[in-house]
């Protein structure tokens, strides 16, 4: 796994001040763990709060043999930013050995799982997402992120059995890797855009060895007051594109403009793709980088594992020039993966507006800002 993501925070480190709490056998919601404000943007959205019902409509599920495969995912990205794929070509084996890899790690004691920590100017270990610095209440949920080789970490968790755990992580990461790099041309394709207009997709023009993934490990335990908790604060990734699998336990959500916040099933053996902020700036704007969260529930613990793919570090990103023109002025300026994860790890979700151009006569100007105002628990 390439280890130049790992660069990205020794300018920025973030720090966080939280200490850690063991919250898999808590039988109250301390306070620390106690939201406030569960339901940000959803009014603004349109929709519900959460716990009420109503039908609202789904996240696509796009059959990657369906003949109508481009039409399908252009749509999707246009419309939701997120959609599920089945019939990836990823085998469930994999996925099964990947989550039981996963659900170890979290079931180590806690004085094992700190000795992996990540550092505040790194990236790989255990410890809160990056996000949490920007809230005062805690996450209900524990997650350990992968730059690079895990091998390090692994000796720290497992002394006796690390080689097969590395192996099996390696081997999810390439695979992840290889679908991420075919979901990008499925979605630029889509676009219009072909090789010639991508200079960095490397030699074979397939992203791979070009592109950057990190893994992260995500697990929930179950909530003894699941809704004054969240599982996973409301973001966007600023990845090209995520891919997510979850394990049969609900919890992700998306936030869809007339529906507020829409659950995004399990399905057995699919995976969820989520657009990430670089690919909204590449497309300028067309294709959305949805907001997304996950909460969590009384009854049953949730796993979830997330490959983050960006294009090359330093590579400046920006608007195709294909999609440019006199009509659809450029909306962001060029700005590169490493650049643009400092700007997430100092602005939080109005990142993306701190990197839209400013025009006074752009009458969309705002919409950021609208949608993603900072919030504190
Ligand atoms: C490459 C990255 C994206 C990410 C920050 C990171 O350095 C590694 C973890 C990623 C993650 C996963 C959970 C949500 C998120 C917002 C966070 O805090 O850590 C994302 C970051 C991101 O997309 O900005
Ligand atoms: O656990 C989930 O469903 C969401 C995880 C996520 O958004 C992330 O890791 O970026
Ligand atoms: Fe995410």
């Amino acid at each position: 796994m390439s280890s130049r993501l790992s660069e990205a925070y020794k300018t920025r480190p973030v720090h966080l001040h939280h200490r850690h709490l063991d919250i898999t056998s808590l039988q109250e919601l301390p306070d620390s763990h106690a939201w406030s404000q569960v339901d940000e943007y959803s009014a603004a959205a349109g929709g519900l709060r959460r716990g009420d019902s109503f039908v609202s409509e789904n996240v696509p599920v796009i059959d990657l043999h369906d003949p109508n495969v481009l039409q399908l995912i252009g749509h999707a990205c246009k419309t939701w930013g997120v959609f599920q794929v089945i019939n990836h070509g990823i085998p469930t084996s994999l996925l099964d050995k990947t989550e039981s890899t996963s659900r170890n790690l979290f079931s180590l004691p806690i004085e094992q799982k700190l000795k992996a920590s990540r550092s505040p100017d790194g990236i790989s270990g255990y410890g809160f997402a990056t996000i949490s610095s920007f809230f005062s209440k805690l996450m209900w949920s524990e997650g350990f992120t992968i730059a690079g080789s895990p091998l390090d970490h692994f000796r720290q968790l497992w002394p006796q059995d690390y080689a097969n755990h590395c192996d099996v992580i390696e081997e999810y990461d390439k695979e992840m890797k290889k679908l991420a790099g075919r979901m990008m041309w499925l979605m630029l394709d889509s676009l219009g855009i072909t090789k010639r207009d991508v200079k960095w997709a490397g030699p074979k023009g397939k992203f791979e060895d070009a592109c950057s993934a990190a893994l992260r490990l995500n697990y929930y335990p179950a909530c003894p007051d699941p809704d004054r908790a969240m599982g996973l604060a409301a973001h966007t990734d600023s990845t090209l594109l995520t891919i997510l699998y979850q394990n049969s336990t609900s919890g992700l959500q998306v936030l869809k403009e007339g529906n507020g916040w829409v659950t995004v099933p399990p399905i057995p053996g699919g995976l969820v793709v989520i657009i990430g902020d670089l690919l909204h700036m590449m497309s300028n704007g067309s294709y959305t980088s949805v907001l997304h969260r996950a909460v969590v529930n009384r009854s049953k613990d949730r796993l979830s594992i997330a490959c983050l793919y960006g294009p090359p570090t330093s590579v400046q990103i920006s608007p195709f020039p294909k999609l440019v023109d006199p009509s659809h002025p450029p909306l962001y300026r060029p700005i590169t993966w490493h650049e643009y994860l400092g700007t997430k790890a100092k602005h939080f979700n109005e990142a993306l507006s701190s990197v839209r151009i400013c025009s006074p006569d752009d009458s969309n100007f705002n919409d950021d800002f609208v949608c993603f105002p900072r919030k504190k628990a």
